[in-house]
């Protein structure tokens, strides 16, 4: 069995105007010259995806939404769906990110709605998941993440490709991670909650980690065992940045 490719995607969360697309094409740039290993993926906001899907047509970067509605249609203000993100030029979405579990009240079973959306569009989730400070510090990471894993993942993609975020909530733009054994301990607690719901796809399923991930740390975050690329915040809004961890991969 071949191990799948890394994924390294950039979630450029609410940052972006068209000026930034520079840095888009700076990335596909220097990928062109010097092809990697890894998969690369950048997620802008929605109001960027169709154009950035058109600088980036042909280069080896696939586009991401940072969210859907489950629904595929109606009077849902303010919304998107899957298909509008495909039909803008999206290969995968970002889905139940800490950002909205928190700020918009997602449950786990509102992401598995929204995973059942994204899989009806031809969309590669990217299902996020993670433990607060306060649930770390009472000892229950693990069983909020496998909790969160079971909660969010519907049967349905046992069939699909989709990936794995592992964002601590609390490393999330905080400068922060955890220690190597501590990612690793989710990592392949998260694995084995794959393998049970998914038996050997699962086993093939990318897990990713998120949280303060950069240059400096990428090299050792990714060689820790089951983390299968990266998700990555501020560090993917600078060209230069994002290149430095995706030449870690
Ligand atoms: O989706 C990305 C994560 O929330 C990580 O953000 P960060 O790299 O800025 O910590």
């Amino acid at each position: 069995m071949t191990t799948p490719r890394p994924l390294i995607a950039g979630n450029w969360k609410m940052n972006g105007l068209a000026a930034s697309l520079d840095e888009a094409r700076a990335v596909a740039a220097a990928l062109d010259a010097h092809p990697v290993g890894a998969r690369v993926a950048l997620c802008p906001p929605a109001t960027l995806v169709e154009r950035m899907a058109q600088v980036l047509a042909g280069t080896g970067v696939a586009i991401g939404g940072q969210d859907c509605r489950a629904e595929a249609g109606g009077a849902f203000t303010g919304d998107i769906s899957a298909e509008m993100l495909a039909e803008a030029g999206a290969s995968l979405v970002i889905l139940g990110h800490s950002e909205r579990r928190a700020g918009h009240g997602e449950t786990d079973s509102d992401v598995a709605a929204k995973v059942a959306g994204a899989l009806r569009a031809g969309l590669e989730p990217i299902v996020c998941v993670g433990e607060t400070l306060e649930q770390r510090q009472a000892g229950q990471a693990l069983a909020v993440v496998t909790g969160q894993l079971r909660g969010s993942l519907p049967a349905a993609l046992a069939d699909a490709d989709f990936a794995v975020a592992y964002e601590p909530v609390w490393a999330i733009g905080s400068g922060l991670t955890p220690s190597l054994a501590e990612i690793e301990e989710v990592h392949v607690a998260a694995r084995a909650t794959l393998v049970e719901l998914f038996g050997a796809a699962g086993a093939r399923v990318p897990i990713l980690y998120g949280g303060s991930v950069k240059p400096s740390n990428a090299r050792d975050i990714l060689a820790v065992k089951d983390v299968g690329g990266a998700l990555v915040g501020g560090a993917s809004l600078k060209a230069a940045d994002f290149l430095g961890i995706i030449n870690a991969a």
